[in-house]
């Protein structure tokens, strides 16, 4: 419980814990000590665009995005996001995470274009460390993560639930999810498609890529984008059902294995990454790369008019 508390200050406990002198015990007002069996011990935190809910029996943390309007994956936001998975990560009870959206519609709508719209150098250099820190967090955790994608997962958002070990995708044929950053004149760095390829395989990763392809749900079922397509209110419960698959695996073989199945791809970003974050700050700061950002988020507006 010392350990939680340090790692989540403003932790709420649910249930009577607070009064626990001993696990498994509970102080009664007259100071008597009294079995407790808490049916499970939560702990909540949240921080301003995340809620991290921590269950001590099962060992698995949901961690819900909440950055109103759309998710997008702010500098401020990647920043969070990564330091809450490391907290996960150093968390000896913690072996899973279930990451979700708490917003209507959106998992997430990937890179804040604004990030990297009318910034000078040192902020894009500085945006995309963050954004390259997240995907090696999440593609190179050692906890189970499963993505439960309730709703459109363009982009990053996508590169994010590809990140994680298992997909499960609300049956709505509204949502989409892929790497369309072609469409926005901008190139997916080869770790995305790394990624991608990883997930998919070569040929549907080299027409999604150049296409820019977002794939509906039963879409992205079909390539392999998605392990399962669920209807949407049983997203949530479908991920606890699948990392209850998950955690009968021995922790230590099933690290192993993802490291040795994935530590090659990570490998390649760690030993070019100033170079990767140099390649990104001079292309996006190009006047014909801004001009298209520029273009793509006045679409994007007009599309609600
Ligand atoms: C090398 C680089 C690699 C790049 C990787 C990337 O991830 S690039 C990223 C590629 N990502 C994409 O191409 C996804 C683009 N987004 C979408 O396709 C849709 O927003 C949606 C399907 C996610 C949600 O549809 P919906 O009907 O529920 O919502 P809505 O459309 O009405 O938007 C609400 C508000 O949010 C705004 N806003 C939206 N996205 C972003 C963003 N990423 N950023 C900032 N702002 C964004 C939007 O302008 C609007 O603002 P307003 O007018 O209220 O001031």
């Amino acid at each position: 419980m010392a350990t939680l508390l340090k790692l989540f200050p403003t932790c709420t406990w649910t249930g009577r814990l607070a009064h626990l002198s001993r696990k498994g015990w509970a102080q009664s007002r007259s100071g008597r000590l009294l079995p407790c069996f808490p049916a499970s011990q939560r702990c909540a935190s949240t921080t301003s665009y995340l809620t991290v809910e921590m269950d001590d029996n099962t060992g698995v943390a949901v961690v819900t995005m909440k950055s109103p309007p759309v998710n997008s994956l702010s500098l401020d936001f990647l920043t969070e996001f990564s330091i809450s998975i490391e907290k996960l990560e150093m968390d000896r009870k913690c072996r899973g995470v279930i990451l979700t959206s708490g917003l209507p519609k959106v998992f997430s709508a990937g890179l804040d274009i604004m990030e990297m719209y009318g910034k000078g150098p040192e902020h894009c250099a500085e945006f995309w460390r963050a954004v390259q820190e997240m995907w090696l967090k999440l593609y190179g955790s050692n906890m189970i993560t499963i993505a439960a994608v309730n709703g459109s997962s363009p982009a990053g958002g996508c590169l994010m639930a590809m990140a994680c070990d298992y997909r499960i995708m609300a049956d709505n044929p509204k949502y989409s999810i892929g790497l369309n950053e072609t469409l926005l004149g901008i190139v997916a760095p080869f770790w995305f498609k790394d990624t991608m390829m990883n997930t998919i395989g070569f040929r549907a990763t080299e027409l999604a890529l150049q296409l820019g392809l977002l794939h509906n749900a039963p879409n992205a079922l079909r390539v392999g984008l998605v392990d399962e397509l669920v209807p949407e209110k049983e997203v949530l419960s479908a991920a606890s059902t699948a990392i209850s698959k998950w955690l009968a695996i021995p922790d230590h073989a099933r690290q192993i294995t993802k490291s040795m199945m994935r530590k090659p791809t990570i490998d390649r970003l760690l030993s070019h990454r100033d170079q990767d974050i140099n390649n990104f700050v001079s292309f996006i700061t190009k006047d014909s790369i801004q001009k298209s950002l520029q273009v793509y988020m006045e679409r994007l507006k007009q599309r609600k008019t």
